[in-house]
């Protein structure tokens, strides 16, 4: 197997770049870890945030209803399969690339169960009724809310650094439309990776993602020069990273990452050898669906025109999605532009 190193991120302070003063004015310590914030996403598109409102029993014990909802039968879990005239769109609740996708040869090594706001009346979330899974429900709830938190802080941070007032872009996700993910990557012979990954090379299409992994590692960043470096888990951390329509706003400065998950470092690649199974949990963040994403006029000017036509949000959202149902694996925006061909990278996987 290739080796690929470690990518050094930033590791940002969450509560230092939150804090105020008994005035309510920022401390100098808010404020460099807000721009250092910036500079980290402009540098990768990623960083690790530390301490997010979000801490690591909240987390494990999230992981915990996880594991028990993945080790349900399939019929169970099909009983909330995600289907488009079931809701939002077909990924909300049960998802099995692997197993239902309409090419399970070259799909996602992965389930996942998927949500969006849960007071939508009108799509709701789709949930099974037993004991542990209205735990599951309550807890993913007030999940839910605290990453709602955090993208906010998140967004007035890098707002200010561009010279606008804080909530400037905060109108823009008042609708909550964000989407959890919680991810179960299956135990696998490592054999299985020879041709395919646990999510395939892609950005995130959304406004910023927070993600938390278990101790099984495996997630990898492409760098500028187009090799890909892992990203290892880090206690108490979440890893930040910016999505498509994030980069958008600001013109491209803030760059959508290419990522994906392959066999975790330092296991056999021996075919037979046991691969054990990995679970993560993604905080989607996402723009409100009629959103007019455009460069900010901020970060426009006769020198650095704007990179990119004004988009809907949710039409760009449409579009990657149905990019992804009919694959059944991640696929990045421009997904031909793909010019690694690593042995775990989409184009060796589908080609
Ligand atoms: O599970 C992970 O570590 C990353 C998953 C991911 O990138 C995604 O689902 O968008
Ligand atoms: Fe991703």
């Amino acid at each position: 197997m290739t080796s690929f190193g470690k990518m050094d991120l930033s590791i940002i302070d969450y509560q230092a770049l939150a804090s105020k003063d008994a005035q309510s004015t920022r401390t100098p310590l808010s404020l460099k870890e807000r721009s250092r914030l910036y500079s980290a996403l402009k540098d990768t598109g990623f960083a690790y945030l530390k301490h997010p409102r979000i801490n690591q029993a909240t987390i494990d014990c999230l992981f915990g209803h996880t594991k028990k909802f993945f080790a349900k039968p399939l019929e169970e879990k099909i009983k909330i399969k995600g289907e488009l005239e079931k809701g939002r769109g077909p990924s909300q609740g049960y998802s099995n690339p692997a197993k239902l996708a309409q090419d399970p040869k070259t799909s996602d090594l992965k389930e996942f169960f998927g949500m969006y706001y849960d007071e939508d009346t009108e799509k709701p979330n789709q949930w099974l009724e037993d004991e542990g899974s209205k735990a599951m429900r309550k807890d993913l709830v007030a999940f839910f809310e605290s990453c709602h938190i955090v993208i906010l802080e998140l967004l007035s941070a890098l707002a200010e650094e561009v010279g606008l007032p804080p909530e400037a872009l905060h109108p823009y996700v008042a609708e909550k439309n964000h989407f959890i993910a919680c991810l179960h990557y299956p135990g696998t012979k490592a054999d299985a990776f020879q041709f395919r990954t646990r999510a395939a090379a892609h950005t995130d299409y959304g406004c910023l993602t927070l993600l938390f992994n278990d101790s099984k590692e495996g997630l990898q960043v492409m760098t500028r020069n187009g090799t890909y470096e892992y990203v290892p888990r880090i206690d108490d951390c979440a890893v930040l990273n910016v999505g498509d329509l994030t980069s958008r706003f600001f013109n491209g400065i803030l760059p959508s990452t290419v990522h994906r998950v392959v066999q975790p470092p330092s296991t056999s690649t021996d075919p037979n050898a046991e691969i054990p199974s990995r679970y993560s949990l993604a905080f989607f963040g996402h723009y409100n669906l009629s959103t007019l994403v455009k460069p900010l006029d901020a970060l426009v000017s006769e020198s650095s025109p704007a990179k990119f036509e004004p988009i809907e949000a949710g039409e760009h959202v449409k579009a990657r999605v149905r990019q992804l149902h009919v694959a059944g694996h991640s696929l990045r925006e421009n997904s031909g532009s793909v010019v690694q061909s690593q042995p775990n990278s989409v184009v060796s996987a589908s080609a």
